[in-house]
Order: structure tokens, then C-alpha cells, then sequence
């Protein structure tokens, strides 16, 4: 009884958020670091998504009693764990169309996105190696932080391999508009599923940068740029850290992550399967700032068959917001050299 109102909430819930429930195309979708926080509920809400044939959940550890626990949920896919051993990475890869990566160790209290880096680099780079030799036409989305500078390494090991399509790399910043929208609409009071923010720049404190001032709901609280405006988006920016806080060295958002990582990857698979006008933020290779030093940069992307099918530019900007993508693009610099000279390609 409680297993059948769970299920019948989740599927509710899904279904506000505009997943479909037609299955024109089926695709392979793998999750690599299936088996954390965020891999195993993200890979709950995937079991759900008529849009998927096969789900390969691959970690280094527990990945098969993740995926046997999630087959016996009756939808229409079918769901395999592979552990590192006998080849499990290869064949999670082989023949997925879409590769979601929440791989990786989370924060604790204290630390900042950037600290994770010596330890998520490589482990990012080594899954972006078996993803460019074992599907190197994927779909890559980067969940493991941090992803201003995890996103640019796969790119630069795609690169090294000679299968680099930047149309087909996305840093997911889908929590930010999560957030955002969450946050906007409870101050005003208004229905969060059509209250949508565009949040461009990057993924981590001043290089995420909303842009309220194109939302009808947050215009008045751009215009009186008082400590209201300045508090949401701070909010919005650090609203990680307050998960972080909570969870009191238990980890960060894997909950809410999922959910965004789900509304992402359903995006891209309405794109795929040939719906048009799909449009999210991401964090992608963007020509919109290359002239000054930001190769990778999320602003709104309409999303196709092939991935990135055109990158918006930014808009118009309040004086506030010009202010914050200026701090923005500074930070996010630094983060993708970073990335860049990891795999020695600075
Ligand atoms: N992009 C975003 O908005 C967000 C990103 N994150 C990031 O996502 C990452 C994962 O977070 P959690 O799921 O909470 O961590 P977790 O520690 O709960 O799970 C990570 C999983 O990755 C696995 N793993 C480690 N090395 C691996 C490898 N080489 N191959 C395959 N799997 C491997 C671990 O065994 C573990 O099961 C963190 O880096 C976190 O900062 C978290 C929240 C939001
Ligand atoms: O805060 C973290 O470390 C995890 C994360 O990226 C987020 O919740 O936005």
C-alpha cells in the first residue's frame, strides 16, 4: 500500500515535470557512480522513463544490488549492475546513448566545490578515457563536482582520443533552476512548475548567476535590488552549502540532485527522440565569452537529436546582473584552466 502511493507520487510528480509517456525512441542510458547518493535515487526516477530501454548502472562498489533492487519495478526497461571487475565498465558503456556521471566524493562542511578536485579529477578523467574508447558518441552529463573544471577534463580527454564533439558534453547545472525557481516562487507565492529562472555561468557559489530579472515573478525584486534580491541570490548561488550544512558530514544534495539530473537527462531524451524547441540551461563548450579566456559556459541550450543544437546567448541584464556574470567570468576562468592543464592540455 505505502509502495503503491510512493509510486503512484513519484509517477505524479514526474509527470508535472513534463516526462512523457511516449516511447518513440528507446535508448541505453548509463550511470556511472550508480551506487552513491545521488546515483541510486537518479536511477529510480530513470527506471521510470518510458524513454528508456536499458539502464546500466556501473560503480566500483554495490552497483549490482542497486540494479537488482531497481528490476523488479515494473516498467519496461531492463536494468543490469556492473562492477569494475570482468569488464563492467565497458559493458555498462557499450552501446549507451547517454552516460550520466554523479561518480565521485561529495563535500563536507567546510570545504568548497574546488576541493574536491584532487580527487574527482581523475576519477572523472579515467571514466571520460572508457567513455571516449566504448561510446565515444554518447551523450556525456556531468554531475561530479567540480563541475567547472570536471566538464572541460572530458572534454580535453576527448580530445587527446580524437572523438570530441563538444555538442555532446553538458555540465549539469539543472539544480541551480531547481533552486531558483523553488526559492523565487516561495517568496512569491506563485506555482513553482512555471516559475522558471535561466541561471547561466557555472556550478559553484558567484559563478552561478541567475537571471531574475527575465522571470515575470522575480522583475519587481530585481528592480528594488534591496536585501530581498541580494539574500535570494545568495541563496540560490550557496544553496548548496546549506544542504551540506544539514547533512552535517553525511554529504551534499543527492535528493534534489537527482530529481535534476532526471529532469535533465528527460530533456535530452525528448530532444533525441526529435522534439523541438527542448530548452535548459547547461554548462557546454559556448562561444558566448571564448574572447575572454571562458571556453565552457551554461546559458540556455536548445537541445536535438545531437545534443547541443543552439546555445542562446545571455539577454538582457539587469545592472545587478552584469555586476555578478563580471565576478562570474573571473572565477570560472580559473576553474576551467584548471581542468585544462589536469589533463595537460593548457
Ligand atoms: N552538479 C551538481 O549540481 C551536483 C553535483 N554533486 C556532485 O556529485 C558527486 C557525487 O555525489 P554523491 O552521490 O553524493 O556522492 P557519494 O559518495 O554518495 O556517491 C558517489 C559514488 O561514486 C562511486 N565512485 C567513486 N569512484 C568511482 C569510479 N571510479 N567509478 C565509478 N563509481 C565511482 C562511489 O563508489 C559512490 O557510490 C560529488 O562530486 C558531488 O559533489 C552533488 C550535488 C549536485
Ligand atoms: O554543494 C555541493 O557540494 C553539491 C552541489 O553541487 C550542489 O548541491 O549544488
Amino acid at each position: 500500500m505505502i509502495a503503491q502511493r510512493f509510486s503512484t507520487a513519484l509517477r505524479s510528480a514526474v509527470a508535472q515535470r513534463g516526462f512523457s509517456t511516449s516511447s518513440a525512441s528507446l535508448t541505453k542510458v548509463a550511470v556511472l557512480g550508480a551506487a552513491g547518493g545521488i546515483g541510486q535515487p537518479l536511477s529510480l526516477l530513470l527506471k521510470q522513463n518510458p524513454k528508456v530501454s536499458d539502464l546500466a548502472l556501473y560503480d566500483i562498489r554495490g552497483a549490482p544490488g542497486v540494479a537488482a533492487d531497481i528490476s523488479h519495478i515494473n516498467t519496461a526497461s531492463s536494468t543490469t549492475g556492473y562492477l569494475a571487475d570482468n569488464d563492467g565498465l565497458a559493458k555498462a558503456l557499450k552501446g549507451s546513448e547517454i552516460v550520466v556521471i554523479p561518480a565521485g566524493v561529495p563535500r563536507k562542511p567546510g570545504m568548497s566545490r574546488d576541493d574536491l578536485f584532487n580527487t574527482n579529477a581523475s576519477i572523472v578523467r579515467d571514466l571520460a578515457k572508457a567513455c571516449a574508447e566504448h561510446c565515444p558518441k554518447a551523450h556525456l552529463l556531468i554531475i561530479s563536482n567540480p563541475v567547472n573544471s570536471t566538464v572541460p577534463i572530458c572534454a580535453e580527454v576527448f580530445k587527446a582520443a580524437g572523438v570530441y564533439d563538444p555538442k555532446r558534453l553538458f555540465g549539469v547545472t539543472t539544480l541551480d533552476v531547481v533552486r531558483s525557481s523553488k526559492f523565487l516562487s516561495t517568496l512569491k507565492g506563485s506555482d513553482p512548475a512555471k516559475t522558471r529562472v535561466t541561471v547561466v555561468g557555472g556550478h559553484s557559489g558567484v559563478t552561478i548567476v541567475p537571471i531574475l530579472s527575465q522571470t515575470a515573478e522575480g522583475e519587481s525584486i530585481v528592480q528594488a535590488n534591496d536585501q530581498q534580491y541580494l539574500d535570494l541570490v545568495k541563496r540560490i548561488q550557496f544553496g548548496g552549502d546549506e544542504v551540506v550544512k544539514a547533512k552535517d558530514g553525511a554529504g551534499s544534495a543527492t535528493l534534489s540532485m537527482a530529481f535534476a539530473g532526471a529532469v535533465f537527462t528527460n530533456s535530452l531524451l525528448r530532444a533525441i527522440g526529435g522534439e523541438k524547441g527542448v530548452v535548459e540551461p547547461t554548462f557546454v563548450d559556448s562561444p558566448l565569452y571564448k574572447d575572454q579566456g571562458v571556453e565552457y559556459f551554461a546559458s540556455n541550450v536548445e537541445l536535438g537529436p545531437n545534443g547541443v543544437e543552439k546555445i542562446h546567448p545571455v539577454g538582457k541584464l539587469s545592472a545587478a546582473e552584469e555586476d555578478l556574470l563580471k565576478a562570474c567570468l573571473a572565477d570560472l576562468a580559473k576553474n576551467i584552466k584548471k581542468g585544462k592543464e589536469f589533463v595537460g592540455a593548457a
